[in-house]
């Protein structure tokens, strides 16, 4: 596997504020790549550095096998970039707006793909870009993005502003990007927007790679919250079996419930906990989804764990 975007040791200061402190991410061609982490935490700087409009300090980036400060208007046609912050107040219609960038990358048949690609996300190409609202400027920095079929697609916060229907529909050009080869690199506050399409998670908090797992392990080891009521005949066993599962942290145990129930929070495997259920009158059992945010959140630093981990 060959590596679309390879970042040895970045730093970044500004001034005396150092903003990444010695970034190592590699992302393998093929992939979808998630990036994540608390405000400030250095994801967009990083990406800039991708397309050249951040240099390093230290460190070095190779994207598409390029030094991003040498590969010029050759190298931005092979990269679809979405910036986090989108400055669209041109009078003119969003048609207008993306025929100018499509000119900019020297793609041809991008006009196909524009009408496309608005007609699937619902943006009306005839209104002038500034009157159009958050999500729909949004959705013009999509377009803008994929419409030239890029070998790269970075995506600096692309669900923002984008209701979920729409941000269904983006999902699904992601992933068709992906089943078509493209690397996809994407950032996010929110795990659960981007865990349905991403392969793979790297955590950022002040300025460093603090996790990387694949969404599939994340999940895996992500807490979920469990309920289960059994016939109260069968109490005593319930509470006497599930005390030894691993992972599982109780919440109520009262061992004279007359419901018979018994609820907790279980992290990683649930074979052991659907195990220890094994010849019970089961009476209801919920388990609910893992909770994404929570695994991720543990990663962001103490405070925050606890205060988000623990609130009832
Ligand atoms: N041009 C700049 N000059 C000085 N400081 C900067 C500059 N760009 C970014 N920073 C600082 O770098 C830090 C990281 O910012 P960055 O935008 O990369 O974080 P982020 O993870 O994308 O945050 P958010 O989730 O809030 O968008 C912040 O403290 C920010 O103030």
């Amino acid at each position: 596997m060959t590596s679309a975007i390879a970042i040895t040791s970045l730093t970044k200061r500004f001034g005396r504020h150092t903003v990444l402190d010695g970034i190592d991410l590699a992302v393998e061609t093929g992939r979808v790549v998630g990036l994540i982490g608390p405000n400030g935490a250095g994801k967009t700087t990083t990406m800039r550095t991708l397309v050249d409009i951040v240099r390093p300090t230290s460190g070095t980036v190779r994207v598409l096998g390029v030094d991003p400060r040498t590969g010029g208007a050759a190298q931005r046609r092979r990269i679809g970039y979405l910036p986090g912050e989108l400055a669209m107040d041109s009078r003119q219609t969003a048609r207008s707006v993306l025929a100018h960038y499509a000119a900019l990358d020297g793609a041809s048949g991008a006009p196909a793909r524009i009408v496309e690609l608005a007609a699937r996300l619902g943006l009306d190409l005839d209104r002038p870009a500034r009157a159009l609202s958050k999500g729909n400027k949004q959705k013009v920095g999509v377009i803008q993005a994929f419409a030239h079929d890029p070998e790269l697609l970075v995506l600096d916060e692309p669900t923002s502003g984008l209701d979920p229907l729409v941000q269904q529909e983006f999902l699904r050009i992601v992933r068709e990007a992906r089943d078509a080869g493209r690397t996809v690199l994407l950032s996010s506050h929110v795990i659960s927007e981007i865990a349905h399409v991403a392969d793979e998670v790297a955590v950022l908090r002040e300025g460093r790679v603090v996790a990387r797992s694949s969404i599939a392990a994340l999940r895996a080891a992500a807490p979920r919250e469990v309920r289960v009521r059994v016939d109260p005949a069968h109490h005593d066993a319930l509470l006497r079996r599930i005390a030894a599962v691993p992972g599982l942290e109780l919440a109520r145990r009262r061992a004279d419930d007359p419901e018979g129930g018994a609820s907790g929070t279980l992290s990683g495997e649930i074979g052991a906990f659907v195990a220890a259920l094994s010849g019970l009158a089961v009476r209801d059992l919920v388990v609910q989804e893992p909770d994404l945010e929570r695994a991720v959140l543990a990663y962001y630093g103490p405070e925050r764990a606890v205060g988000d981990g623990s609130a009832p």
